[in-house]
């Protein structure tokens, strides 16, 4: 089947070969420019709630970890801001680099981070299943924040210290009562605009909500996703999963809007 990676033959500039829609009019990630970002009074705040989320899972798929949660119902959802309607938490995993070397997808004015989270959401008020939503241009909504090293962060812990049990891929583990809630910042403040799956097959179907304030993670904490790996148990290449993530895509005369 179509295999894809991260790596010099199989990574994203190779990706237009079996994924054309890599060369789209609305792919990201991006490099946010703040101040060429519109300032929109009638974006309202973001409103997350995912007080009574379920955790289901952890698991390495070989390109990132996934932390996937049941969303059967609308019991942890986000609204507000451009959205429409609420929309379902699915999953959240990470994108993260080599030692010191950048890791973000998204950049803002040149500059990466060390790492981004992902948290993956669909609009089941318009759409019947996350696969539909997941090819209609209005039907997922992936709430982006930054990880820069610093402090350790008193909650990835509960993340990074499971780590070991998913670290080949095709591996996992129960995971559960995790609320992602303790990874945001304290600001909501994001940048918004109209892009795509940052990974095969590239759906133009994400509105992108990037918070401004990155979340401080230690050097140590960061370390320990990068001993997961691309491979499977039995493959005897041992490939150390990092550098996982996109690099910007053309804007291509998008507008990004900025909550304030
Ligand atoms: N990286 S991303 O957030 O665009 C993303 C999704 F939204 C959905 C599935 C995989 C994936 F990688
Ligand atoms: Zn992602």
């Amino acid at each position: 089947g179509h295999h894809w990676g991260y790596g010099k033959e199989d990574g994203p500039s190779s990706w237009y070969k079996n994924y054309p829609v890599a060369e789209g009019n609305r792919q990201s990630p991006i490099d946010i420019v703040p101040n060429e970002a519109s300032h929109d009074r009638d974006l309202g705040p973001i409103m997350t709630n995912y007080d009574h989320c379920t955790s289901i899972n952890i698991s390495n798929n070989g390109h990132s970890v996934v932390v996937e949660f049941n969303d059967s119902d609308d019991r942890s959802v986000i609204k507000g801001g451009p959205l429409d309607n609420p929309y379902r938490l699915k999953q959240f995993h990470f994108h993260w680099g080599g030692k010191g070397h950048e890791g973000s997808e998204h950049t803002v004015s040149g500059e990466g981070f060390a790492s981004e989270l992902h948290l993956v959401h669909w609009n089941a008020v318009k759409y019947k299943t996350y696969g539909e939503a997941s090819t209609a241009p209005d039907g997922l909504a992936v709430l982006g924040i930054f990880l820069e090293t610093g402090d350790d962060h008193r909650w990835l812990h509960m993340i990074t210290d499971v780590l070991y049990m998913v670290k080949y891929k095709g591996s996992i583990t129960d995971f559960k009562g995790f609320n992602p809630k303790c990874l945001l910042p304290s600001s909501l403040h994001y940048w918004t605009y109209l892009g795509s799956l940052t990974t095969p097959p590239l759906h133009e179907s994400v509105i992108w909500i990037i918070l401004k304030e990155p979340i401080e993670v230690s050097e140590k904490q960061l370390g320990m996703f990068r001993m997961l790996l691309f491979t499977e148990e039995d493959d005897d290449q041992k490939m150390r999963m990092e550098n996982n993530f996109r690099p910007p895509q053309p804007i291509k005369g998008r507008r990004v809007r900025s909550s304030n």
